[in-house]
């Protein structure tokens, strides 16, 4: 049976496959754009597991998260806040964002930015890249291995980090196989959208040192994220939880404040 995963990246290959821009004209525009601040630096380098907020105005899973958001409020909150990188949904669909959402959230902030979707194919990450993300997300759930090779060299090629999204060990070895450098473990299954809230910590323990590691997904506390940074995570992602709060900042701060592990 196809689950709601398939259904949403059959959509986006749906559209690529109709998407006839041209893709040379894109690659002269992205490479003419100037490379973003690093997301991967903002994740690895404080001494504190690094926040990353979302902007997610509904889900499939929970219908709507946060109606009628005032952007320029909630960006200054997770700044305020402590944040170190801005994950911004432009799946419009599915979660309600927008390209828009992602260019304004770029005008109201200088931390990195993380475009948030169902990446399929290499205009995905060119705009991308011309819309002023500093990364992508590759799902591997949802990526043939060559395709992940490729969206891989594109990005790093236009100097735009990439965080590869794994629910499994099989996914994970898959992940670490193709010299990935930040892993997000999604606790998530976006199959059933359940949540397994042990999950981080498991996946996080195989994930061999020198590798960025980001825990996904069911977050909305400090303690959970106590327990990820003991077992070595980088960052954690953070959507529902912050939206609902509409980016209070004593739950910013409270979410941004964990010391990493040995520091
Ligand atoms: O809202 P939450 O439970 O804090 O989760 C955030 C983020 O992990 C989630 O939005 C997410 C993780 N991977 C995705 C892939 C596509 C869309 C959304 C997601």
């Amino acid at each position: 049976m196809a689950t709601y995963l398939d259904e949403i990246a059959a959509f986006h290959r749906d559209r690529a496959r109709r998407d006839d821009r041209d893709e040379r004209e894109l690659y002269r525009a992205a490479e003419k754009v100037q490379s973003p601040t690093s997301f991967k630096d903002a994740l690895t380098l404080g001494d504190q597991v690094a926040l990353i907020a979302e902007i997610k105005r509904r889900s499939p899973s929970k219908g709507v998260i946060a109606k009628e958001i005032d952007l320029g409020e909630m960006v200054s909150h997770y700044v305020a806040g402590g944040a170190s990188a801005i994950s911004v949904l432009t799946d419009e669909k599915h979660f309600g964002g927008s390209m828009d959402d992602l260019i304004t959230v770029g005008t109201l902030c200088n931390l990195p930015l993380l475009r948030k979707d169902f990446t399929v194919s290499v205009k995905d990450v060119l705009d991308a890249k011309i819309w002023g993300a500093s990364a992508v997300l590759l799902i591997v759930a949802i990526l043939a291995p060559g395709e992940l090779v490729e969206l891989l060299k594109v990005a790093k090629d236009l100097g735009v980090d990439t965080l590869v999204e794994v629910h499994t060990l099989e996914e994970l070895h898959r992940a670490l196989e193709i010299g990935t450098d930040i892993v997000g473990v999604n606790q998530r299954n976006l199959h059933t959208f359940e949540v397994d809230y042990e999950l981080a910590v498991k996946l996080i323990e195989e994930i061999p040192s020198g590798i960025c590691k980001v825990a996904e997904s069911g977050i909305s506390n400090r303690e959970q994220i106590e327990r990820v940074a003991a077992a070595g995570c980088d960052a954690v992602l953070v959507g529902e939880s912050l939206m609902r709060s509409r980016g209070n900042g004593d739950l910013v701060s409270a979410l941004s404040t964990v010391p990493k592990r040995g520091r």
